[in-house]
């Protein structure tokens, strides 16, 4: 029993992007893993409903700090913020999703095909830790010092603005850089959204149990469940084609001369594996969604 007057143990503090489209997944997953929480209209902190939590909404580029910094227990932020930020943070778990490339980008018009050139030139980008160690070898081995200004957005304007020899801008879909006149000189770094979390937080067993559930959800977006029967002879070839995450769950059917098989397959796969199902001999095959699980 606690004394009588200690204070209640705090919430953890879990940060997460308060605009953009990482926030829109992040909101989706949470929801997903059963984290559900009330936001007042342009209120930056909302409770969690039956969970000892607090969300604090913040701008993605600064979470990592934050988290670094102890002044929150866990973050969701792009693995880029974290490494331009050099804190010491724990990396739970990627997400999945925001997921794009960190690139030296130069006009299409001026044809560069080897980074190297752009040593000592002027470039912009809201990466200026990880843009300046990246050409910190090349400016060492040319003697050369590669001006980098930071800009915290519509970086692929500068070369248009007569601001930049070349960018280091992230790219998704490319659609940004084309339309800027920009093309990939080189990639830094591939990234996508990861949960992370103060190494010293006090709150070791509730982000334990957000893992297990964050990665239930995930598993749920990424699987389905596929059942079929099989006759016992043709079993073998069929749990080939379905072996499961870990193995599938085999039962005998009733009279013995067949197997009902279930198994978890990946969303992408589904269609091939009906086929090749269908032709090693299975039979009333189905697919369904799973609404979450826990490993
Ligand atoms: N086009 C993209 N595709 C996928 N992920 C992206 C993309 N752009 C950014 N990200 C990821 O989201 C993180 C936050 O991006 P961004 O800074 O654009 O968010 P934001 O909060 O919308 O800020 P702002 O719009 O003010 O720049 C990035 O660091 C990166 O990890
Ligand atoms: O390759 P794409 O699919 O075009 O995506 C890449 C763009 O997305 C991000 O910018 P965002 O849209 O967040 O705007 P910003 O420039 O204000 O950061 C990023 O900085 C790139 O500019």
């Amino acid at each position: 029993m606690s004394a009588p007057n200690s204070s209640p143990p705090e919430n953890l503090k879990f940060a997460i992007p308060k605009k953009g489209r990482l926030m829109e997944k992040v909101v989706e997953m949470l929801k997903g893993s059963g984290i559900e929480f009330r936001r007042q209209p342009r209120l930056d902190v909302a409770l969690c409903v039956g969970l000892p939590i607090t969300l604090i909404f913040l701008p993605a580029a600064d979470i990592a700090k934050f988290v670094g910094e102890g002044n929150v227990d866990l973050g969701i932020t792009g693995e880029d913020i974290v490494k331009e930020n050099m804190v010491e943070v724990d990396t739970i778990m990627e997400l999945g999703f925001g997921k794009c490339k960190l690139c030296v980008q130069a006009p299409v018009t001026d044809n560069i095909t080897d980074v190297e050139s752009l040593a000592g030139k002027r470039i912009v980008t809201s990466f200026p830790d990880i843009t300046k160690q990246f050409f910190q070898t090349y400016d060492e081995k040319l003697g050369v010092t590669t001006n980098i200004n930071y800009v915290s957005g519509s970086v692929e304007a500068a070369c248009g603005l007569g601001l930049a020899d070349a960018v280091v801008d992230l790219v998704e879909t490319g659609t940004t850089m084309r339309a800027a006149g920009l093309e990939v000189v080189h990639d830094i770094l591939s990234t996508q959204a990861v949960l992370i979390s103060n190494p010293h937080s006090e709150h070791k067993d509730l982000v334990a149990k957000l893992q297990r559930r964050i990665e239930g959800y995930i598993t749920s977006r990424k699987y389905v469940m596929m059942m079929y029967n099989i006759s016992n002879e043709l079993f073998q070839a069929a749990i080939l084609v379905t072996p499961g995450k870990k193995s599938p769950t085999v039962t005998s059917l009733e009279g013995g001369k067949d197997k009902a098989v279930s198994a978890l397959i990946l969303k992408k796969e589904v269609s091939d594996k009906m086929d090749a199902l269908h032709d090693v001999g299975a039979t009333d095959i189905l697919v369904l969604e799973l609404n979450n699980s826990r490993m």
